[in-house]
Formats: structure tokens, C-alpha cells, sequence
């Protein structure tokens, strides 16, 4: 049966999912992870950005897994004195794209499931973690949980999630010009993938 265009396929580990480690040009466990792009929401240093800072995490499976630290500001309220929690789901996809990207490059998010489970009050950090619990093929499950003002305090969220890994031409053929020119990008290149 054809799905629904409102379900999706399910976010559980298939059977045959096999565990994926590192890339081998990966940095290594307590190494930090730099920003991806220096303009972007979640990891690049912007004023109104979530500028969450990252390093890899060991995981005692071997596989791909990483650690980040979000400081909640008052320009992040939903509910008075309280994180909007759009952007917990915002950093999830932030943290759970970053571990992927240890894996393999580039992939985007298909789905991502959010669980709030607690309030997080301004001023608190948000520790989050996310590993690759997975892979099939050009699929990636993911999961990630957020805990409050430490490493092992308490749960406030958990996330799961899909990422695809795309080709380039996504980019070439989807992002506006003149960032991919930015990047070094000929419009010789952005129409030949176009055509
Ligand atoms: C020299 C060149 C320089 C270029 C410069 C560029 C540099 C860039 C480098 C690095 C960038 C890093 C960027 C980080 C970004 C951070 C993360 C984000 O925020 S991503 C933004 C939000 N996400 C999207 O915008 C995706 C929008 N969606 C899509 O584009 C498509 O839907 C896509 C790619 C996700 C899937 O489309 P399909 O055509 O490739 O794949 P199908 O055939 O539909 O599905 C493949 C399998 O996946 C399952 N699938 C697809 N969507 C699913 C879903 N929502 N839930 C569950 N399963 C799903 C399907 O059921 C199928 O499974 P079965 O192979 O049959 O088993």
C-alpha cells in the first residue's frame, strides 16, 4: 500500500542494520568538532543562532557518537522563562546531523521525532548526546537525548531520527547561487546541474 503523504516509514533500527564506525578522517573521541559552516543556525557562532559547541564522544559500541552544550538565552523563550520547544527539536537535528556527518558526508534530514519530557528553563545549559545507532544503504537511524545542567542530569528530551545521504547535486540543484557561490562554486557548475 502507498504511504500516506502524513505517514512516514517507521524510525525503528531495521533488523539488517549494521553498526557504522568512524570515518577514518574523522577526529577522534574528546576531539572538538568545529562548526560546518560559518553562517549556520545550529553550530556557527551567530547572534541568533543556538551555537551549540560540539566534540566526538567515545562509544563503547565503536561507534559514531557525539556530545554538545546548548546555553539557553532569554531570546529563546517560548512559554515564559522557558526554551521554545521548536528549538530543542532544532538542536536535536543539529546534534544528530553532526554525528552522521562522522560517518559519512553529506546527508540530510528525512524525519526526526522529538520527545519533551521536561521544561528547560532559561539560563540552564542543555547537554545533549547522539549517536548512529544504524545503517541501511543510504539510510541512517539516529538517536539523541538532551539532559539538563550536566552531563548526567536530568532527561528533558529524547529525538530519533532518518537522515539520507544525498549527492552533491542536492546542493547544486536545490541552494540559492549565490551561496554556492560563496563556497567556491562556478554558475557554470550550478547551471550544468540544473539543465
Ligand atoms: C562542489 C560542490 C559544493 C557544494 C556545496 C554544498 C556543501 C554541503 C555540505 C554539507 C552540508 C551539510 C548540511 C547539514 C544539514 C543539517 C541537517 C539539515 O538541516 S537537512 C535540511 C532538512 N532536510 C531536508 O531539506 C531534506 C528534504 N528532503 C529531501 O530532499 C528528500 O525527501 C530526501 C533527500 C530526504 C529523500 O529523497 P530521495 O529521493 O533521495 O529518497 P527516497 O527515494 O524518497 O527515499 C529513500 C529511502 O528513504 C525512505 N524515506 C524517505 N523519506 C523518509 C521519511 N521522511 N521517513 C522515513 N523514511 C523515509 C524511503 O522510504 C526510502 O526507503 P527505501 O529505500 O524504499 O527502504
Amino acid at each position: 500500500m502507498a504511504a500516506s503523504p502524513t505517514t512516514s516509514p517507521s524510525l525503528e533500527l531495521p533488523a539488517d542494520a549494521t553498526l557504522p564506525e568512524r570515518h577514518p578522517e574523522a577526529p577522534a573521541p574528546g576531539e572538538p568538532i568545529p562548526p560546518h559552516s560559518a553562517v549556520c543556525f545550529g553550530c556557527a557562532d551567530v547572534p541568533h543562532g543556538l551555537r551549540l559547541e560540539f566534540r566526538v564522544a567515545e562509544d563503547p559500541a565503536g561507534g559514531a557518537a557525539v556530545a554538545a552544550r546548548m546555553v539557553l538565552r532569554p531570546d529563546q523563550q517560548g512559554a515564559p522563562g522557558l526554551l521554545h520547544g521548536g528549538l530543542l527539536t532544532a538542536a536535536f537535528d543539529e546534534v544528530l546531523g553532526s554525528v552522521v556527518a562522522l560517518v559519512t558526508r553529506p546527508c540530510v534530514t528525512a524525519r526526526l521525532e522529538t520527545d519533551f519530557r521536561r521544561p528547560m528553563p532559561i539560563g540552564s545549559t542543555l547537554w545533549l548526546h547522539a549517536r548512529v545507532d544504524g545503517r541501511v544503504g543510504r539510510k541512517l537511524y539516529v538517536t539523541g537525548t538532551a539532559r539538563l545542567d550536566a552531563e548526567d542530569g536530568p532527561v528533558v528530551g529524547t529525538a530519533k531520527a532518518l537522515f539520507l545521504k544525498v549527492g552533491m547535486e542536492h546542493f547544486l540543484r536545490n541552494s540559492r547561487p549565490e551561496d554556492l557561490e560563496a563556497l567556491g562554486v562556478s554558475a557554470e557548475q550550478i547551471r550544468a546541474a540544473r539543465s
